[in-house]
């Protein structure tokens, strides 16, 4: 069988595979497959190790007429026609778990860069901008003791408020349904959306990409938060209204934002939000830690292989 793979790994990930099985591997390190080569691989494939940057449409699908399992080095799916996918018999797996800790670290490293203007601090120093000590220079806000709102209170977003109870930060959420994990080990408090955005001194944005979660921070929610407020967004470019975004944060209507994820990938180096001095931004990175990513790259490999095997999937996306 032929197993097309859209990212470099590492000789250790891929050679149980090599030894098994008929492996395309793009070579590129740090790019996607060209989409050129996908459509005329992905003819022959019965197997495909696919990542966030590839988009498996139903274009894609239509010419995977071999294909058994499409397995993602990711927790979201949202660049993968599920449904069509599964009207055609193709079964999906993904990562969720082994990257919850680094995530939620990159979440909380985000939240403290862009509270206390990390980024900021650097660049005064590397511009030869840095005079003297005075009294409210470079000035951001408390993180300790402060509210944090998190936006989907799911695996990653308890590994973030678990960071946030660390720093005696009074936790809210919102979800469609109570975490009662959230509520019972943290005390965290379930929020209306509209509440926790008039509440909380950080916004955290957690929930996946789906229909109901497109652009559902846009000009009235942000208009909603203080405008001491930061928001912080790991989860997905288009759960974010970027333009309302941009506005908010140049009017002051909010403090700061720190972003790692964006509407498309990657951002151009000349897109408006990077301009601007109050916010923080990071290349997608959320989950970007050596063990994690080897973790990721072995369990995408074993929903592979098992979805070959007609054996159950680690992690199936039911959805
Ligand atoms: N920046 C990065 O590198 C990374 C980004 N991610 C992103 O983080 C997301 C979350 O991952 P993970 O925590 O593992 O996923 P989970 O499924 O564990 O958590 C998602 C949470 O979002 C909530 N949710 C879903 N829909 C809505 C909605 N419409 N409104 C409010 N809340 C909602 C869910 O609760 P309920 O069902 O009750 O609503 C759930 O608690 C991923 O989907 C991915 O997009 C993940 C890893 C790395
Ligand atoms: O964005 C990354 C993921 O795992 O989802």
């Amino acid at each position: 069988m032929k197993i097309v793979i859209t990212c470099k790994l590492p000789h250790e990930v891929i050679e149980p595979l090599q030894a098994k099985y008929d492996v395309v591997m793009w070579e590129k390190e740090g790019e996607p497959m060209e989409r050129a080569r996908l459509l005329h691989e992905i003819e022959e494939a019965h197997g495909l190790f696919t990542n966030v940057a590839d988009q498996i449409d139903a274009e894609l699908l239509e010419k995977a007429t071999n294909l058994k399992v499409i397995s993602t080095m990711a927790v979201g799916f949202d660049n993968i026609d599920v449904e069509t996918a599964k009207q055609k018999g193709i079964v999906i797996g993904h990562t969720p778990g082994v990257l919850t800790e680094a995530t939620a670290d990159l979440t909380f490293a985000l939240l403290m860069a862009t509270g206390r203007r990390i980024v900021e601090g650097m660049d005064v120093l590397r511009q030869d901008e840095w005079k003297s000590w005075a009294p409210f220079f470079l000035t951001g806000q408390e993180i300790y003791g402060k509210t944090i709102g998190i936006i989907g209170m799911g695996r990653i977003g308890l590994g973030v408020a678990r960071r946030a109870k660390g720093f005696s930060m009074n936790i809210l959420y919102h979800n469609r349904s109570h975490n009662k994990e959230a509520e019972e080990t943290l005390g965290a408090t379930y929020c209306k959306l509209d509440d926790l955005l008039t509440q909380a001194d950080y916004v955290v944005l957690l929930a996946p990409s789906t229909k109901d979660t497109y652009k559902m921070m846009g000009k009235e929610q942000f208009a909603k938060m203080k405008n001491s407020a930061i928001f912080i967004n790991t989860s997905r470019g288009t759960n974010v209204d970027e333009e309302a975004l941009y506005h908010a944060l140049e009017a002051g209507d909010i403090y700061a934002a720190g972003l790692d994820v964006f509407d498309p990938e990657p951002i151009s180096s000349s897109h408006p939000l990077l301009r601007l001095r109050n916010v923080t931004a990071l290349p997608h990175i959320g989950s970007a830690a050596i063990e994690t990513r080897l973790e990721m790259a072995r369990l995408a490999c074993e929903n592979l292989v098992n979805g070959l095997e007609d054996k159950p999937l680690v992690h199936e996306v039911k959805a």
